[in-house]
């Protein structure tokens, strides 16, 4: 059985009528779903990062719609499409960066318009949050072989890459985008170990992708994020291989933070740099990633862990969670639609019409 059989990881699952997320505050020490039931639940978890990952955050706030429309449409079931939009919004604030979230919620509102009036929407609405899921599955599949035969076909160099923050099965409906091309390269036989930071201050890598790529005998070792440049100058890192939370017309891409250095780092020692995303990420309404909103995070991710205060009280805390990676430190933009070399913006106007080929 291959790496990618073997995951079975589920972070959100739609059952019995409501959504269960599996709450990865406490992975990998403990395995718990929580059980949502209204739409401002679902944005609670998506700011407290019971759900994180900018497509998993996508898919999670479809599901919300569909709590949020059976909310309004029981009481009202005349004014359901005037009341549903205040529930919209609540799961549009939840968190600023992962275009995702805002793709998924205007692909609702298209499917809520479409609606009568006056019947229940509930069945129609939940059958779109499910195309949302099972298409970011089958994304995930089709990028996970796009990636792995760039990395075959550049294999004159190492079988190692390094990844930052968790890109799995954890921040997907499925096989992962960057963690997806790399079970994919595993399961080819094309790579053989995976050097993963524990990307502070939330520890994705270290709780996350760690748990993830042990659990199917995927040599992981983790590492702290100052290590990054002695690991590339060192080992023999081939690709650094991250996600993505908003890519602007350019090609620009907003990543967890720490994205950005790694790019720096790729660049200086010579290691190739791909950034692997659905086409949901891609924000062509933004020209370039000087216009992507950052989120900032409170002290307490910063100055505690797990807790333990690690710092002085009082301290001021500066606690941005994503940083921009220009379109010209990166080799390649890997999507389900196919692959841009050296993005820029014509390329992505490329990809992003109809008539790009793979
Ligand atoms: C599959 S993209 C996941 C993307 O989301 C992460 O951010 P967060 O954990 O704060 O939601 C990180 O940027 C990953 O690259």
């Amino acid at each position: 059985m291959s790496a990618s059989d073997q995951n079975g990881v589920e972070a959100i699952i739609w059952r019995e009528d409501r959504l269960e997320l599996l709450d990865q505050r406490i992975l990998p020490e403990q395995e718990n779903y929580l059980i949502y039931e209204t739409a401002e639940d679902v944005a609670q978890a998506i700011r407290d990062m019971v759900v994180r990952g900018a497509p998993a955050i996508g898919i999670t706030a479809a599901y919300g719609v569909v709590l949020a429309a059976r909310h309004c449409f029981a009481r009202d079931s005349f004014m359901w499409k005037e009341s549903i939009g205040k529930y919209i919004k609540i799961l549009a604030d939840s968190r600023p960066t992962a275009v995702n979230l805002f793709w998924a919620l205007e692909q609702m509102e298209k499917r809520i318009a479409l609606q009568a009036d006056d019947l229940n929407p509930e069945k129609k609405l939940l059958e779109e949050a499910v195309r949302i899921h099972e298409s970011d599955i089958a994304a995930n599949k089709t990028m996970g072989e796009f990636g792995a035969d760039i990395i075959a076909a550049s294999q004159d160099s190492g079988r190692s890459v390094m990844t930052h923050c968790n890109t799995g099965a954890l921040a997907t409906g499925g096989l992962g985008t960057a963690l997806g091309v790399i079970r994919t390269a595993f399961d080819k036989g094309i790579i053989d170990h995976v050097f993963a930071d524990e990307t502070r201050p939330w520890f994705q890598g270290a709780r996350l992708t760690a748990w993830e790529l042990m659990r199917e005998n995927i040599p992981v070792s983790l590492n702290v994020e100052g290590a990054a440049a002695h690991i590339m100058k060192t080992q023999d890192i081939s690709w650094v291989i991250v996600g993505a939370d908003r890519i602007t017309a350019n090609g620009d891409v907003a990543n967890k933070i720490g994205t950005y250095n790694l790019a720096v780092l790729a660049l200086h020692h010579g290691v190739r740099f791909m950034v692997v995303a659905p086409v949901s990420t891609i924000d062509m309404s933004l020209e370039t990633g000087e216009d992507i909103p950052i989120e900032e995070r409170g002290a307490d991710e910063v100055v505690a862990v797990k807790g333990q205060q690690i710092a002085p009280d009082g301290v001021e805390v500066f606690n941005p969670v994503f940083d921009v990676t220009p379109a010209d430190l990166i080799d390649v933009i890997v999507t389900e639609k196919g692959v841009v070399e050296r993005p820029d913006r014509d390329k992505m106007e490329l990809l992003m019409s109809n008539d790009h080929l793979h």
